[in-house]
């Protein structure tokens, strides 16, 4: 149960927070008729609620909160005007929130009901089956930015890291790197079309596309890698697929039902993906260049002592950290040899 835990609970409760209604598509919307009796915000808020928590819908108030807050134009229910918590709503704005909530009681991730979501202060576009991006992620991005600022500070100059992210998914990491990042440049790889047209479509929606090139590869395909125009990189930074394969199954409907299973599965060990890009550092990374992961709690025992096994690839894995929940789930490795 404790990957049911560990997938569920970032859906809805990221520290970020996601932006207005924006061009939603209605092509399966039909209408119904207003809740009758129902006429508030927060009437609609505890309605919605109550519908949820029979179901069995997790995050039952934040859902009927997050689908309501949008439908009136604001990021979340808190920010809403006194005034328009209880004003009467239109009977548009009726159809509509129950619209969005009889997807999340198809167990719709409420990212994919909104269409956008918060990481690190970005507004970002979120299209299933694109993997959604979880709040532990921000942390990854913060210790890839201390790593920056440290090397900077070292050579007495603002750092212009050219970085390489293998599975940008909807961009999230590369796109909070470049914002925060102003000298950085950035090579994104994803092997699925849609992960790939979502980074670019939201490097665009950013005005971010200047410093990023989004390349559709398969890291695992051989040769792949051989037709890049670049030299070296500074970075490598990756959250890939890891979950192990048997935990597939045990994956939360919301999960199972609408995020690539690409993006998740790593194989046997949740190694596959892991260990291509670890084979790959002596042909993309410059000497003392890192690479930051984000792993399963029991990756880091299985990358140490695979590296260990490589002793060719001159690679180190020189700190481990662990996520908000306490568990070790980022991994700093970096090369030193020829
Ligand atoms: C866990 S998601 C991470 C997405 C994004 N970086 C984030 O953190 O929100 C993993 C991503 O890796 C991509 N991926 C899986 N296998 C890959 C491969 N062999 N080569 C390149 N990308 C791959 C998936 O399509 C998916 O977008």
């Amino acid at each position: 149960m404790e990957l049911w835990g560990r997938m569920l609970w970032p859906l809805l409760s990221g520290p970020g927070r996601r932006g207005g209604i924006r061009g939603w598509a209605f092509s399966s919307w039909q209408p119904h008729p207003p809740l009758a009796g129902l006429s508030s915000a927060t009437e609609l808020v505890n309605h919605w609620t109550r519908v949820f928590e029979k179901k069995g819908v997790p995050e039952a108030r934040e859902s009927s909160e997050y689908i309501v807050a949008h439908v009136l134009g604001a990021k979340t229910f808190q920010s809403l005007r006194p005034a328009l918590r209880t004003q009467h709503l239109t009977s548009q704005q009726l159809q509509y929130i129950q619209e969005l909530s009889s997807r999340r009681l198809q167990r719709m991730p409420v990212q994919y009901i909104l269409g956008e979501w918060d990481f690190q202060g970005l507004s970002l576009k979120m299209v299933p089956p694109v993997f959604i991006p979880r709040p532990e992620t921000e942390e990854l991005v913060e210790w890839v930015l201390e790593e920056v600022a440290q090397r900077s500070h070292a050579v007495g100059s603002p750092g212009s890291p050219l970085i390489l992210e293998v599975g940008c998914g909807s961009g999230a990491i590369s796109l909070s790197l470049l914002s925060q990042l102003p000298q950085s440049r950035v090579i994104a790889v994803d092997k699925g079309e849609a992960a790939i047209s979502l980074t670019r479509e939201n490097a665009q929606r950013l005005w971010l596309q200047d410093r990023i090139w989004i390349i559709h590869l398969d890291v695992t395909s051989e040769g792949s890698w051989t037709h890049l125009p670049w030299g070296p990189v500074d970075l490598v930074v990756s959250n890939p697929p890891y979950v192990f394969h048997q935990d597939m199954e045990q994956l939360a409907p919301e999960i199972h039902s609408y995020e690539d299973p690409v993006a998740l599965d790593g194989g046997e060990e949740g190694m596959d993906v892991i260990t291509h890009i670890l084979a790959l550092a002596p042909r993309l990374l410059k000497d003392c260049g890192s690479i930051f992961l984000e792993v399963d709690p029991r990756h880091p025992e299985l990358v140490s002592s695979w590296l260990q096994s490589q002793p060719e690839l001159y690679l180190n894995l020189v700190a481990v950290r662990k996520d908000f929940c306490g568990r070790p789930r980022f991994l700093h490795i970096r090369r030193s040899g020829p």
